[in-house]
This record gives structure tokens, C-alpha cells and sequence, in this order.
């Protein structure tokens, strides 16, 4: 079983990811697909007139501030238009995807977290009112049903929270769990860069190999969002999942060419 979540920065290419994921697929291969959708999110707040607003943690983690108008956009676009877009691909490529969040049948459930520690102007703010968490569990009785019955599950945030309530999760932390539950030979986190750059964004500085025991001390290369990748490939390696690909989602097969050893392989 391959865990391949996209994420949802500019410059992805979609149909090259369904094209590849499809031909594997229908190659006999067992293949689960996560997905973003964090930059079409951005331009429909905008439009919207409910511009995002990221926050910093203490800790130097940055994530989106999910008021309840926040989180109801963002399930307008993630599962919505990025979802159905993709199982619309994988459809006309022949391969019967089925999409659903993290909400539906709790496939991903965590703790709600109602408020968020933020550095603001130099100051740690308490921001209260936001509808995010982290998945601590994954339930995978209706994914076991989609894949024998044939059918390919296409997954996105959000998840459910163990009071039923919808929380803005990290998608590529929630592959991470979804690849450990289902002791997943790999995990690819594929978006709009090679791989791990040393020097963000100087592309020829790609990191080629992560020792697996080592990958939390990588943490100091990535910036902003890229922390959520290495920390998701820290759990999913100490789940016991054998390899995690940083690979390119923008042109080519991207699918093939991560298992095929290109962009940043931690193992
Ligand atoms: N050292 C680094 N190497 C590579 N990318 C980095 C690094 N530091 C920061 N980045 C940034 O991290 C981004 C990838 O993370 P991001 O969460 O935006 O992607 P995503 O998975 O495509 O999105 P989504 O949240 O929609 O799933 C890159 O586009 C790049 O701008």
C-alpha cells in the first residue's frame, strides 16, 4: 500500500498526478490519495472577503487561524472543488476514485483545539475560536470497504473531532497517520519543490537521502510550512513506515519518480 498525498501550492500539476496514479492503479498497484488545497483556499477567502490569516506558534510552526466562516470556505474548496476535481480526473482516466474528508465515517479524528498560541508583533497572544486540531486517530473500517470494493479513496482535510465537530487538520500529518494505520510500504509528500532544500529555495540544494533516525534534525532546513512535512515523515518512519518521499507534483510522472528514488527519500 502507497500513501500519496498532494499538496495544494501553485504550480501542481493534477493531471499528471491522476495520470500516473491511474496507470498504476489499474496496474494492480494499492493506492491511497490525501490532498491540500491551501493556495485555491487562499484566493476564495479573498474573494470572499475573509482574507486568511496565518499564525505562528511560539514554536516557529506556522498554521491557518480557522474561525467558523474560515473552516466553512475551507471545506468549500477542499472538498469541494480540489476533491471533486481530482475524482473527476481519476473518473475520466477510468479508475473509480471515491472522495471524502477526514469528517465522513471519522475517518480522521482528533482533539478540538478552540484556541491557538500566537507570536504577534513581538507578544504571545491566546487566539481563541478556532476549529483546528491533529489527528490522533484513524479509522479505517470505510477505507478498508472502498479498496475491497475497488474503488480508489481520495481523502481530504478536515477531520472530525471526537465531539463530531470539524477541525482544519495538516493533510500531510494526516497521510502520516493514515499511512501508519494502514502499514503502508511508503508515504509521498508531493508539492510544488524538488524535495527538502537545504537552502529554501535554491532548488540545486535538494537533500537526497534522510537516515531515518535522524529526520527531526532536518526540522532546521525547512521554513514555515515545509516543518509540517518533515514533522509528518518523523511520525510516519517512527510508525514504522519503511520510506518517506519529498517529491515534485509539478510536471512529469510524479508519482513514479518519487517511488523510483527522486526528490528527498527518508529511510
Ligand atoms: N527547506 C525547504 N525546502 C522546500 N520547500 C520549503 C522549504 N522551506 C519552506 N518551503 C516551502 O514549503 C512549501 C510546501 O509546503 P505547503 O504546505 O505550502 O505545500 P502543500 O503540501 O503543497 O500545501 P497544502 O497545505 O495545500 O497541502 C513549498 O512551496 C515551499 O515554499
Amino acid at each position: 500500500m502507497i500513501v500519496v498525498k498532494v499538496g495544494g501550492s501553485a504550480g501542481i500539476d493534477y493531471d499528471a498526478v491522476c495520470a500516473d496514479i491511474a496507470a498504476r492503479w489499474k496496474n494492480g498497484e494499492r493506492l491511497i490519495l490525501v490532498h491540500g488545497g491551501s493556495g485555491e483556499t487562499n484566493r476564495v477567502a479573498e474573494a470572499l472577503g475573509h482574507p486568511p490569516r496565518f499564525v505562528t506558534s511560539p514554536s516557529g510552526y506556522t498554521s491557518r487561524f480557522t474561525d467558523r466562516q474560515t473552516l466553512e470556505i475551507f471545506e468549500m474548496v477542499y472538498c469541494g472543488k480540489m476533491n471533486k476535481g481530482i475524482v473527476e480526473r481519476l473518473q475520466r482516466l477510468g479508475v473509480n476514485a471515491v472522495g471524502l474528508s477526514g469528517l465522513d465515517g471519522r475517518i480522521f479524528e482528533g482533539r478540538h483545539k478552540d484556541s491557538v498560541r500566537a507570536v504577534e508583533n513581538g507578544k504571545v497572544k491566546v487566539l481563541r475560536g478556532d476549529h483546528t486540531g491533529t489527528v490522533e486517530k484513524v479509522n479505517t473500517g470505510l477505507i478498508d470497504l472502498l479498496l475491497a470494493g475497488g474503488y480508489l479513496p481520495v481523502l481530504t482535510p478536515p477531520a472530525s473531532s471526537y465531539d463530531g465537530v470539524a477541525i482544519n487538520v495538516d493533510g500531510d500529518r494526516a497521510a502520516a497517520a493514515l499511512a501508519v494505520a494502514l502499514k503502508a510500504d511508503a508515504l509521498l509528500l508531493l508539492s510544488n519543490v524538488p524535495g527538502l532544500l537545504r537552502a529554501y529555495p535554491d532548488e540545486s540544494s535538494l537533500i537526497r537521502e534522510i537516515p531515518a533516525a535522524d529526520v527531526e534534525n532536518y526540522l532546521e532546513f525547512a521554513q514555515d510550512r515545509m516543518k509540517k512535512k518533515v514533522l509528518g515523515a518523523a511520525e510516519a518512519v517512527q510508525g514504522g513506515v519503511r520510506r518517506v518521499i519529498f517529491g515534485d507534483a509539478r510536471h512529469g510522472q510524479p508519482v513514479s519518480a518519487a517511488l523510483g528514488g527522486q526528490g528527498t527519500v527518508v529511510s
